[in-house]
């Protein structure tokens, strides 16, 4: 496991996108394609900022995957992550060979699978994930299911997720915050060779320190990212202020001033 921390979230994106571009460069030249998985939230947007900015990704010969959407929601509405998508990242980068966004809004039976036939034959090669304040890993809350063999799962979201979400700014009301979701299971992301977690902000400061340094545990769902032989967490000054293990542990840490 490898843990950057950043002096701020503008260099937290700076560092994870570079990563995750270098990544992707690496493998198009390696297998001549590369598979990604994005996240979406306002973890995200500093990463996804760098990531649009990189030079030399051949964007033509990258496939990508969505990582979760609410059940529901019209992707009209602010809070869609569809529309997070295409807008913050999709009409930003020349076309890809495919993306395949998470459809919430009709048969979810056929959506889910679907979305289970392609990405079952699509590997994929880097995840970009961020955590919630409840230590969530894409919509799985805790307690997470670490077993389904389901590469996506409906799921249902709690309350301290869905009050992260309100507060956040996507939704005016609690009660306008969807009960469900679809969400890529944590067994499928953690098939990804790579994983880049970017977690800024004080309000994460908890899940953080639960997640890497709490014992595995499905009561907070991204602790397992633990067990991932090439998972990079981006860290920033606050989101890292908790921390006491980790610096001194055997991982690969880097401050960066
Ligand atoms: N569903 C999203 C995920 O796509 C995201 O990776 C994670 C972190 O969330 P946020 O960026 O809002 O803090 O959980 C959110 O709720």
């Amino acid at each position: 496991m490898k843990v950057i921390i950043s002096e701020t979230k503008e260099e937290l994106g700076q560092s994870a996108g570079a990563y995750a571009a270098m990544i992707i460069r690496d493998t198009i030249t390696r297998q001549g394609y590369a598979n990604v998985i994005l996240a979406t939230g306002t973890s995200q947007f500093e990463t996804l900022n760098q990531l649009i900015e990189e030079k030399d990704i051949e964007w033509s010969k990258v496939t990508m995957f969505h990582l979760d959407e609410y059940i529901g929601l019209p992707v009209t509405h602010p809070a869609s992550f569809r529309k997070y998508l295409s807008e913050r990242f999709l009409s930003k980068v020349p076309s890809l060979n495919a993306s395949y966004l998470i459809d919430g809004e009709g048969d979810l039976e056929k959506e889910l699978a679907y979305l289970a036939q392609n990405i079952g034959e699509h590997p994929i090669d880097v995840a970009l994930v961020g955590i919630g304040e409840n230590g969530h890993l894409a919509f799985n809350d805790p307690p997470a299911d670490f077993d389904t063999e389901s590469p996506y799962l409906v799921v249902n979201l709690d309350e301290p997720c869905r009050r992260q979400q309100m507060g956040e700014g996507w939704f005016e009301s609690l009660e306008e915050v969807p009960l469900q979701a679809i969400s890529m299971s944590v067994r499928q992301i953690m098939k990804s060779t790579h994983i880049i977690c970017s977690v800024p902000d004080e309000r994460k400061a908890v899940a953080v320190k639960n997640s890497l340094e709490s014992e595995v545990s499905n009561a907070f769902p991204a602790s397992i990212l633990q067990l991932h032989p090439h998972c990079a967490f981006f860290l920033d000054r606050e989101s890292a202020s908790l921390l006491t293990a980790i610096e001194t542990a055997n991982n690969d840490v880097e401050m960066r001033k």
